[in-house]
This record gives structure tokens, sequence and C-alpha cells, in this order.
């Protein structure tokens, strides 16, 4: 082609190129060339991504249409500003469902949403049915998948069924006996320190101080890592960025703004430097001792035996994926227990009656004469049954995980519903804790023999209670948040009394943040 004669427009920004005449004009045609070729792209995967998000939108909205819907629901709009301007989002949801039945339907815009608020249906989804129904990672777990990632919370399939067969034996018995001396040392750290309070009118921020207690107890668990290490290191990388994760649920667009972003993504990087520093300490101490673990093996050793017994090869992407299950550790195994913490200590301080239980048990296992610190067995922490069943009902009342997500990967049949694949499922677990008796009453005589936990049909019990879900994907660290909260909520009662700074604000929950803890924190008077 003659391109001597071609005149580039002037508006085009070609000064840059060193060149002139005919070369010019060929280079800036490629350039242009490219620059069509990448809108084109853009374009095609804008189309393909809106008519495959159209086709599923269409196939939910038609194949759901036999489920009740939620009252309110407006056109295009859907339930999205009822839900919006609701103080607490899954209260309304479970206002919606106590008026349309155990499987309620909702939409967001174009995303509809189905509510189960019955045993039988979360038996279905978390047990009979589970393959079908994969983690919500384009919604629910979005804004935490920098610390998530391919974790084991998040992972599907396949690979979630690797990861846990990896991660699992890292917990299993002998590893929850280590938990109950870290658990117990850490406390009696705290005991001493809430000592210059104990009768002053100075409060203690109980929140504050299970958030901290807990993520020294998962640190040094997990990594060995001293509490004032974890002390030094978490609240300055790892809480920053989960309050920046918690702002992005509600305002998704705090994305977008760079200076923040950038610092987030700096505090990412920083975490996940910090992390993989300490797998390759720990890789090369095990190379420098003939590849055998250390005579006390956390739980990176434990994972690390595990990896080399699978007979994988270890590669840069093993790296990433350990680093992405020790966030995962730290990020489910210390806020939740916190929580469960928060509202077993306020129930106790207002309730003298199964305050004096908890003493009772505490006195049996750690002795009733000073010093009263006898460190405890693991048939110690098993004989606090009353204790074991104060965390439960906390657990019950104030659902901290209240809503579990769900995406359904092929066609089901639930709660007589034939449903699409596609749908969006809301497992609400508050609400069906919230079906026993009187269930704003806090009685943890329910869990006792006898109580009323068991008389529910023994088939479809364990679906009552759900604060760990149920089934294959059960949560990994359950017996491990039950011994840890024992002995600790068993430790401060026995040396302390709890009065909260005002009764009635500390016990207001939180109405946007999961896992709920309490809004205005949990100041606490000791004596
Ligand atoms: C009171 C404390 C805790 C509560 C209420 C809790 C709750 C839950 C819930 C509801 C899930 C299921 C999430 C879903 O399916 O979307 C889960 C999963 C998980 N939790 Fe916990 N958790 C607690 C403590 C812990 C601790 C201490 C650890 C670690 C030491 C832990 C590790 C995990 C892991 C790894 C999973 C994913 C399991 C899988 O998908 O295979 N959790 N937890």
């Amino acid at each position: 082609m003659d391109l001597q004669h071609l005149r580039l427009p002037e508006w085009l920004p070609l000064d840059w190129l060193p060149l002139e005449g005919e070369a010019k004009a060929q280079a800036a045609l490629v350039l242009l060339a490219l620059a069509l070729a990448a809108a084109c792209l853009l374009l095609g995967r804008a189309l393909s991504g809106f008519t495959a998000g159209t086709a599923r939108w269409l196939r939910v909205a038609v194949g759901t249409r036999s489920v009740p819907e939620a009252p309110g629901g407006l056109p295009l709009l859907g339930h999205a500003l009822s839900l919006a301007t609701a103080y607490c989002p899954w209260e309304k949801m479970l206002e919606w469902a106590r008026q349309k039945g155990p499987l309620t339907r909702f939409s967001i815009l174009y995303r509809t949403g189905l509510i189960v608020n019955d045993p039988a249906g979360a038996k279905r989804v978390f047990q009979t049915g589970q393959r079908l129904y994969d983690k919500d990672l384009d919604f629910s777990y979005k804004p935490f998948l920098s610390i998530l990632g391919t974790g084991l919370v998040t992972a599907n399939g396949a690979h979630w069924q690797k990861q846990r067969l990896l991660m699992a034996p890292a917990l299993r018995i002998d590893m929850l006996d280590a938990i109950i001396p870290i658990a117990k040392v850490a406390v009696e750290r705290l005991c001493k320190q809430m000592e210059s309070y104990r009768g002053t009118n100075q409060p203690v921020d109980m929140e504050e101080e299970f958030r901290l207690l807990t993520l020294q107890i998962i640190g040094e668990a997990i990594l060995s890592l001293p509490p004032d290490e974890c002390d030094r290191v978490f609240p300055h990388l790892y809480l920053p960025v989960m309050e920046e994760n918690n702002r992005r649920v509600l305002a998704p667009w705090r994305q977008l703004y760079p200076v923040t972003a950038w610092q987030y993504n700096r505090k990412v990087k920083q975490l996940n430097d910090y992390i993989i520093g300490i797998i390759r300490a720990r890789r090369a101490a095990r190379a420098a001792n003939g590849g055998k673990p250390p005579a006390k093996p956390d739980i990176l050793d434990r994972v690390l035996t595990a990896a080399e017994e699978s007979g994988d090869k270890w590669t840069a992407a093993s790296e990433v994926q350990l680093c992405y299950e020790v966030k995962t550790f730290l990020l489910a195994g210390h806020e939740t227990s916190s929580a469960m913490l928060c509202w077993s200590m306020y129930e106790l301080s207002r309730n003298a009656g199964a305050l004096g239980k908890v003493r009772a048990e505490a006195e049996a296992v750690y002795g009733t004469s000073a010093p009263r610190d006898a460190m405890p067995d693991r048939d110690g922490v098993d004989s606090m049954e009353y204790t074991h069943s104060v965390l439960k009902e906390a657990l019950r009342k104030y659902s901290v995980v209240p809503v579990v997500t769900r995406n359904l990967n092929s066609d089901d049949e639930l709660l007589g519903h034939r449903i699409p694949k596609g749908s969006w499922l809301i497992i609400h677990v508050q609400g069906i804790h919230h079906q026993y008796k009187e269930p704003m009453a806090f009685r943890p005589e329910r869990f006792m023999p006898g109580g009323e936990y068991e008389q529910f049909p023994e088939d479809i019990r364990p679906y009552y209670f759900l604060p760990f879900i149920q089934g294959p994907r059960n949560c990994l660290g359950q017996y491990f948040a039950l011994l840890e909260a024992r002995v600790i909520l068993s430790t401060l009662c026995q040396r302390f009394t709890f009065r909260p700074v005002d009764a009635e604000k500390q016990g207001e929950t939180h109405p946007s943040v999961i896992p709920i803890a309490p809004k205005h924190g949990m100041r606490m008077y000791v004596s």
C-alpha cells in the first residue's frame, strides 16, 4: 500500500514516535489496528458477560416462580431498596421468611435469591445435596478474597476436596490437646493485665481484649508466634485489611479510591510477604533437620508434613496456596471465637445463676485455693459441660454467622420446589436458631442432657443448631473454638465479676458486619 500521501489526523498524539513520513504512517496504522482489536475484545467480553448474566437471570427468575415472593418488590429494582434501607439486611430477610414460609424468593436488580428458613432445607444444601451447592464467590465472599483467596473457606469442587484432605489432619486430637495450654497461658496473661482495673471506675473493652487474645492463640497454634509478635504484626497488617474488607461489603466502590486501594494493596502484600517468609524459614529449618518436623509441631508444621506425604512437588504455587490457608485460619479462627466469647460474657454478667454454675465448674478443674491456676487436661475441659452449653446458647441466640450463602451449580429439588442451576441460596441460620421456644431467652439448659435440643427429631436435630453449619463443609475449627473458649470463659469467670457499662447499649448487635459483634463494643467494669 502507498502510504506516502496518507495524511494522519492532527489530533492523533503521535509526536512521541521517533519516525517520519511513510514509516510513521505505518506505525500509526498498526497502533490504530491494535487499539481497535483491544476495544473489540473488551466489548466482546462485556457482551458475552452480559449475555451469560441475562441468560442466568432469565433462567433463575422464570425457574423460581413457584416459590412465594417476599413482599415489597419493585419493577427492575426488586427488593434492593427494601434491603438497602433496612436497619439490618438479614433481619429483613427473616421478616419476609416468617411471612412467606420455609423458602422465600426475593431479588436485587437482576439477581434472584432464595431464603431457606428450615432445617430440612439446610440439610439438603449442607449434606445430602452438598456437591450441588458451591460457595458464592462473586458476591458474598468477594470482598474477602484478598485474604481467603483459594483457601479452604472459598475453595470449590475438586480443589476444595484436596485442600480439606490436606488441612484436616492438622487439627486432629493431639493438636487440640496442645491448644489447651496455649489458651490457658494466654488467658492467665490477660487476667494479670486486668488486675489493675479491678474495682476501679475504668472499664475494660472486652471485645478488644477477646479479639487480641484469640489472635494470640491462633497465631501461636498455627505459626508458633509469641504473643508480643502477634500484637506487633496483626494490628498493623491484618486488622486494617479486614476493616477495609468489611467496609467494601456495603460500599464496593471503595476499591476505586486510589489512595485507599494503594494502602490496602500494600498491606496485603506486606502480610503475604510476612507469612511467606515464615513458611520459607520453616521449610529451611526442616531441611536442616534432615526433613523432620520439630518436636512440638504447630499447625503449619503439620500441614507441611501432610504436603510432603502427599508426594506432590513443592512449587511457588504451593507456597501461595499455603499462604492463603494460613490467612484463612487466621480470619476464620479469631473473629467468630471472639464474638462468641463477647456474647457469652455479656449474658453471664446479667445472669447470676448461670454464672454460678460456670464458676463451680471452673473451681472443680482449676482448684479452690490460690493460685487457682491448675493446667487443665482434655478431660478437665470436657467436664465443663454447663460452660459448653453457655457457649452454644450464645451461638444460638446471637448466631454470629447469621446467614450462609451458596450458588446452585445444577438443577435441584428443594423444599418441594424445582429450582434451577444458578440460583442463589441464603440459608438463614439465625432464622433456624430462633425456631426454639422463646428464642430471645438465654437458656444454656437447652443444650444440657434432656434439654430442648434433644427433643428435636433425631434425623433432623443437627440442622437445628448450625453455628458451624453441618456436613462435609462444616467448620474445621469448631472443636478448637469451643475448647479455647471454655478455657477462657471459665478462667475469667472464676477470677472476676463483670458488669456492663450500659447493659442496654452493650447488648445491641451490629447490623451490618459478620460475624455479629456488639455494635458499641463490650465495655465492662471488673471486680
Ligand atoms: C465460634 C467460632 C467459629 C464459628 C462460629 C465458625 C463458623 C464457621 C462457618 C459458619 C463455616 C462455614 C462457612 C461457609 O460454609 O460458608 C466455617 C468454616 C470454616 N471454619 Fe469456622 N468458625 C469458627 C471458628 C473457627 C476456627 C477457630 C477455625 C480455625 C482454627 C475455623 C476454620 C474454618 C475453616 C477452615 C472453614 C472452612 C471449612 C471448609 O469449607 O472445608 N473456624 N466456620
